[in-house]
């Protein structure tokens, strides 16, 4: 069963592709408004993870419930999921022949039927948060990585989620814009109270607003704890071993 208070709860999920086991017997109880960074070595399965919050990918095996509802192939309900939970990807997935506007104003208008006045309020309110109020008529090629990483984080909370997901936002950016797009993680985690799970080796952000950092490996949960735990006092060999090649 589920605990009470969880918004994501996952029992013991599990994952193949073809004959390759990518999710181990994963349990992992998400609460309300609190916010998970996830780590691990490059293939431990966490992208994979959160993509099956949404059900960008099948598990084959275990539960996942999201918001009471229990992953399976009813396409009502992942289309039903799939508005609770907003996801931003390490590439931007921005439409480029559009503006950043109608961008941003597309899923509002299209999938929750607000009027175009209503989904443009919206988007410039949005638009605002991420600090970039004066771009709504530029295309997405005319942005820095870092701007348009910012719009598409504008576009996921435009569909009101009630679930956050972000896998690597920062990775494939310059470093100089990795600090403008952090910022903003930041500020949403710190005022929205948002449900926010994200894949990061990000760990200044980590130790700044995360309640729990997980520690994946091989598929599995290896380890998780609050981030000063996590990080001073790491009980596990292998995560000793990945903060000290990711630290170094
Ligand atoms: N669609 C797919 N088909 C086959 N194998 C896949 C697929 N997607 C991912 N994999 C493999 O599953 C493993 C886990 O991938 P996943 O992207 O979940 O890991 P990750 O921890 O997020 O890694 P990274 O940090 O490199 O993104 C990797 O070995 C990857 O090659």
């Amino acid at each position: 069963m589920p605990a009470p208070d969880s918004i994501i709860s996952m029992q013991q999920v599990g994952k193949w592709y073809g004959q390759f086991q990518v999710l181990r017997g994963i349990d992992l109880e998400v609460a309300r408004g609190e916010r998970i960074v996830i780590c691990g070595p490059s293939g431990s399965g966490k992208s994979t993870l959160i993509r099956c919050i949404n059900r960008l990918e099948e598990h084959q095996q275990g539960r996942i419930v999201v918001e009471g509802i229990e992953l399976t192939n009813d396409l009502r309900q992942i289309e039903r999921i799939r508005r609770d939970v907003g996801m931003v990807f390490q590439h931007f997935n921005l439409f480029p022949h559009l503006t950043v506007l109608e961008n941003l104003t597309l899923g509002p208008m299209w999938v929750l039927k607000q009027t175009r006045a209503q989904a443009e309020a919206t988007a410039m309110q949005y638009l605002a948060r991420v600090r970039i109020p004066d771009q709504a008529s530029k295309y997405p090629g005319q942005l820095s990585g870092g701007q348009q990483q910012r719009v598409a984080i504008a576009r996921s909370l435009c569909m009101q989620p009630k679930i956050m997901l972000f896998d690597e936002p920062t990775s494939a950016l310059d470093p100089e814009m990795v600090k403008e797009v952090l910022d903003v993680m930041i500020g949403l985690a710190e005022e929205s109270g948002m449900t926010m799970l994200c894949v990061t080796h990000e760990m200044g952000f980590a130790r700044q607003v995360a309640d729990r950092v997980i520690f994946m490996d091989r598929g599995e949960i290896v380890e998780q704890n609050t981030p000063d735990a996590f990080f001073d006092h790491p009980q596990h060999e292998r995560t000793r071993l990945f903060l000290s090649q990711i630290l170094h």
